[in-house]
């Protein structure tokens, strides 16, 4: 069934908000929970579309679990697992699927897994995880549809990435965990969600150094064992609240992170005028200053976050002048764009340069959300809006943020979910 957001635009928020665990590494620690023969516990999961897709899939291989949702409690026994097809239907909702690889080839030597298309936000290619998983030792072939993976043997190699990729190193250090001798990862992304699965896995018995550096170096072990691992906040659902605050000229704490996870991000909103108070492990937003322009350009981790880039543009339409945002890691990641221009935006396209003119008004209008981040940038958008903006297709939405509307609306929005 098809869902929309209803806002009226106009309302400041206040009070406080808990941030969910994160959903960009939830995903490759539930693709983890198959290494161990017995399982893993893992809390702080948010109960988000994603990590139920996932969790059908891991119920195909063959896991049981059991969920509670109301303090985000997975707990998975993984000891009856089969290495069957993850089918179309998964990898179509969700590429994070494409975790399940590294995790299958390790334990099982082999993995069949639907080979995955680009999506709304651009190509999306795999050649750098085949190209790492074949050094290992692994055989590689489509067939029918699905990417299948066979090896006899999986033994440590020596792999460069030519390009930083998040899934690639998740995927290739879960491939490596039991390989023989040592796998060397250089060029490794180094996300707070990449460590974070580096963490559980070392928890679990897995050997890895060079933790959070670009350079990893993985010895092959026997067997990894159960252990409970509590997810990290989500830093983009946190940044998502910075910039709710920042435009609805509220007054925000936002509870639950890991503020030097959002450095690059919280010092360009700075940078942009908002004031935020950083303590140990929330923000204060205060947002009632005037809003400057300021440019930025997305880059891998520690850089400006491509999941904070529609909603950085959002904060921008505030501003009184005239900001770039360049987004250089997906080559479609602007669909937002016209959207907003609906609302009366004054955006312009120069390659994968947005032009954004800010301090225009906005006015509510129907938009259609067309990508995950791309939803938030709307609703952020409808807050502030004059009258009432519809966002249609929340689905894009639903698969990353926990309760979103029931956050806002405790903090004072006004907005609604509708059938559509
Ligand atoms: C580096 C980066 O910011 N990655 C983002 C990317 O991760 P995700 O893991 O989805 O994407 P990658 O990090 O793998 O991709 C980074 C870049 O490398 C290219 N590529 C990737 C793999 C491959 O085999 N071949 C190849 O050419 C991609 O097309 C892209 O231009 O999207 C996620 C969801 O929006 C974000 O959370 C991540 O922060
Ligand atoms: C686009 C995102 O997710 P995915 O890589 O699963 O498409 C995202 O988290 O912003």
């Amino acid at each position: 069934m098809l869902e929309k957001f209803v806002i009226k635009g106009g309302k400041s928020l206040k009070g406080k908000v808990r941030i969910s665990g994160a959903k960009n590494s939830a995903l490759p620690l539930l693709a983890a929970s198959i290494l161990s023969e017995n399982g893993l516990t893992l809390e702080n999961v948010p109960d988000v579309a994603d990590v139920r897709t996932m969790l059908k899939a891991l119920e195909l291989l063959g896991v049981k679990y059991n969920f509670k949702k109301e303090n985000g409690i997975i707990d998975i026994d993984s000891s009856n697992v089969k290495p069957c097809e993850i089918p179309y239907d998964i990898i179509r909702r969700m590429r994070a699927s494409v975790l399940l690889m590294g995790p299958l080839l390790a334990r099982f030597k082999k993995a069949y897994v639907y080979t995955p298309g680009g999506c709304a936000i651009g190509a999306r290619p795999i050649d750098l995880h085949i190209e790492a998983f074949k050094k290992l030792g692994a055989d590689y072939k489509v067939k029918e549809g699905y990417s299948i993976l066979k090896a006899k043997k999986l033994k440590g190699n020596f792999i460069y990435f030519d390009k930083v990729t998040v899934t690639g190193t998740e995927n290739v250090i879960m491939a490596s965990v039991f390989a023989a001798g040592e796998t060397i990862i250089e060029n490794a992304a180094i996300e707070p969600e990449v460590v974070d699965l580096c963490n559980c896995l070392l928890k679990m018995g897995a050997k890895i150094e060079g933790i959070g550096t670009k350079s990893l170096r993985i010895k092959g072990v026997e067997s990894l064992k159960k252990i409970n691992h509590t997810v990290i906040p989500d830093r983009i659902e946190a940044g998502t609240f910075v910039i709710a605050a920042a435009v609805t000229k509220g007054r925000v704490e936002i509870e639950s992170v890991i503020p030097s996870h959002l450095d690059t991000f919280l010092s360009k909103v700075k940078d942009a005028g908002v004031n935020v108070e950083v303590k140990e492990d929330s923000l204060i937003v205060d947002g009632g200053s005037t809003i400057n322009p300021v440019d930025i350009e997305t880059s891998p981790y520690p850089g400006f976050p491509t999941d904070l880039q529609a909603q950085f543009m959002v904060l921008m339409l505030k501003a009184k002048g005239v900001s770039h945002i360049k987004e250089n890691i997906f080559e479609n990641r602007f669909q937002h764009v016209q959207e907003l221009v609906r609302l009366g935006a004054d955006i312009k396209l120069d390659g994968n340069t947005a032009i954004v003119k800010g301090g225009k008004p906005l006015t509510g209008a129907d938009v259609m959300a067309t990508d995950l981040r791309a939803s938030a940038s709307l609703v952020l958008a409808g807050l502030f809006a004059k009258g009432v903006t519809r966002v249609h297709r929340i689905y894009h939405l639903d698969r990353g943020y926990e309760k979103f509307e029931e956050k806002l609306i405790k903090l004072g929005a006004s907005i609604k979910r509708e059938k559509d």
